[in-house]
């Protein structure tokens, strides 16, 4: 079975480094520092909206003042990985589904340079078969093609999303590919308004849920 992942709220909690560096370049352009809680509901459609959504808490829009941030933020990001932490037992369950032979992809709107920068520092870069980012293809998630490129790049065939937020069942949805909801990462609205397969808070459960659900699939199939 392929699995693809997203990155930031499911994975790994990023969001530390992200808010660190939204800080690093907010003080650059002399505006005032925001709190964690704000800066991680920008999580989800990439950075260069996350950006626009920190010149927005400011009550700012201002295109050119938003693409020199961007290339602030773009020169700090794959250097922000100090702060990142695994969610408990990811890196295991990542490990223990390809010893059961599954093909696992990546599938974030994080741009790839930062994505693929993080999971080398995270030691789980290897464990995937495809890599892609907010700013791989023409089109980022909710859009399906990102998804449908990572499941190629894995060989392509059924395969399941592993994902947190709205972005990622807007995503899923749109791609005919059943969600697994990690509960624990960025979402604003309940994870039971998500159409979804399963959801779990603790990872030691994936492996078993991936399992239970390729056999769905084939039996479907
Ligand atoms: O970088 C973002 O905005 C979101 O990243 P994600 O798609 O890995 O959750
Ligand atoms: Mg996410």
């Amino acid at each position: 079975m392929i699995v693809i992942f997203d990155l930031d709220g499911t994975l790994i909690d990023s969001a530390p480094d992200i808010h660190k560096t939204a800080n690093e370049v907010l003080a650059e352009e002399g505006l005032g520092l925001l709190d964690m809680d704000t800066v991680r509901g920008f999580v989800g459609h990439g950075m260069p909206h996350l950006v626009r959504q920190l010149l927005g808490a400011h009550g700012i829009e201002d295109e050119a003042r938003a693409a020199r941030m961007i290339s602030s933020f773009g020169a700090r990001y794959d250097g922000a990985v100090g702060l990142t932490r695994f969610y408990a037992g990811a890196a295991e369950a990542l490990a223990a589904l390809k010893a059961q032979g599954h093909v696992l992809g990546l599938c974030t709107n994080k741009p790839v340079a930062p994505a693929r920068a993080v999971m080398r520092h995270m030691g789980i870069l290897d464990c995937f078969t495809a890599v892609i980012g907010g700013d791989s293809g023409p089109r980022r998630k909710p859009d399906p093609e990102p998804l449908w490129m990572a499941i190629a790049d894995c060989g392509g065939g059924p395969a399941l999303f592993v994902g947190d937020s709205e972005v990622d069942a807007a995503t899923a949805t749109a791609a005919g590919v059943p969600l697994i909801v990690h509960t624990e990462g960025y979402r604003k609205t309940p994870a039971e308004d998500f159409p979804h397969v399963a959801a779990f808070s603790d990872f030691a459960a994936l492996p078993g849920i991936v399992a239970a659900q390729a056999e769905a699939l084939e039996t479907a199939g």
